[in-house]
């Protein structure tokens, strides 16, 4: 018996060379990352992937080269950070279409790192193998990476996804229980842009008093319908956030929602409340169900 393998594997490529899909293969549809909308919205959340011997916590990054708006230059940032804690890199190209400046702007980028990382040339369903041949040549010829060809649709190629994880994973814990698929943090990213707003709307000494967290997250048919609390120490603060007849909250609800619409890229309906909590800093149990970790 080996050790246990396990680490955060990063899923990079342009948008649309099917990323989700691909870690929907790799964990079965229980992931459930590609979103049944429509238009494939932006989730950010992490799948993770049990074997038997190995655990792969997959980072689910966007086409990286698509810096449109301040989401996106967050994940920019935010695969630049998280390089250095990755642990293997999957560099997923659509095999239909020829190794291009997207593709190479991304390799670029994890050429000069040294991490393992292996180049998946999905979507293969859609040459023939003649073609293929042709086209895995072009890729080899571009990029200096292992390759493993897959379809994410038909998921073939998985295993050997699969036995490259194994193999390429360093000794390492399982970070998450058996039967966990995702974890996702869009709800935090939701308190995040409500907290930022809440800081930049009003006097200094109430946002470090204040918690968000949000209550409700339902993806409707054509809506987002997101239901938060603002949690705040003092009275005096409540209606300081709240505003006269409203106003200020319905501020900090529209420039929130705005935040959050690009995040999603859909439609949502932001409702929030204030409520007072005296002195919940002070309160374990309180900070505990308001997300802090103690
Ligand atoms: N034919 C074929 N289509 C695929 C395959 N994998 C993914 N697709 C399709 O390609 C499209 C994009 O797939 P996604 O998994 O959303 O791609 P992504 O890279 O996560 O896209 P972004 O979220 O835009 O970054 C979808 O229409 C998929 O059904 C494959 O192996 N073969």
């Amino acid at each position: 018996m080996g050790e246990f393998k396990s680490g955060f594997v990063s899923v990079l490529g342009r948008p649309n060379v099917g990323k989700s899909s691909l870690i929907n293969a790799l964990i079965g549809e229980k992931a459930g990352i590609v979103s049944r909308r429509p238009q494939t919205t932006r989730r950010r959340s992490r799948a993770i992937l049990t074997g038997d011997d190995f655990q792969a916590v997959f980072l689910d990054t966007p086409g990286v080269h698509k810096i449109k708006n301040k989401l996106d230059e967050f994940m920019l940032d935010e695969i630049e950070k998280s390089m250095s804690g990755i642990d293997l890199i999957l560099l997923v190209c659509d095999v239909s279409e020829k190794f291009g400046p997207g593709d190479e702007f991304i390799y670029s980028r994890i050429e000069s790192r040294d991490i393992p990382a292996v180049l998946i040339l999905n979507k293969i369903d859609l040459l023939h193998e003649k073609e293929l041949a042709e086209r895995i040549e072009n890729y080899e010829k571009n990029a200096d990476m292992p390759i493993i060809t897959c379809s994410a649709r038909r998921g073939t190629g998985k295993e050997n996804i699969m036995d490259f994880l194994r193999e390429n994973l360093p000794e390492g814990p399982q970070y998450y229980p058996d039967g966990m698929y995702v974890d996702k943090i869009e709800r935090e990213l939701v308190e995040e842009f409500i907290r930022e707003q809440i800081f930049e709307l009003t006097w200094d000494e109430i946002p470090y008093g204040t918690a968000v967290r949000v209550e409700e997250f339902e993806e409707k048919e054509d809506i987002i319908y997101i239901r938060a609390n603002i949690f705040v120490e003092q009275k005096s603060h409540k209606g300081m956030i709240i505003g006269e007849e409203g106003s200020m909250l319905r501020k900090i609800g529209k420039r929130a929602r705005q935040e959050i619409e690009k995040m999603m890229q859909d439609k949502v309906y932001l409702d929030l409340w204030v409520k007072e909590k005296k002195d919940w800093r002070k309160k374990e149990k309180w900070m505990k169900n308001l997300g802090y970790e103690l």
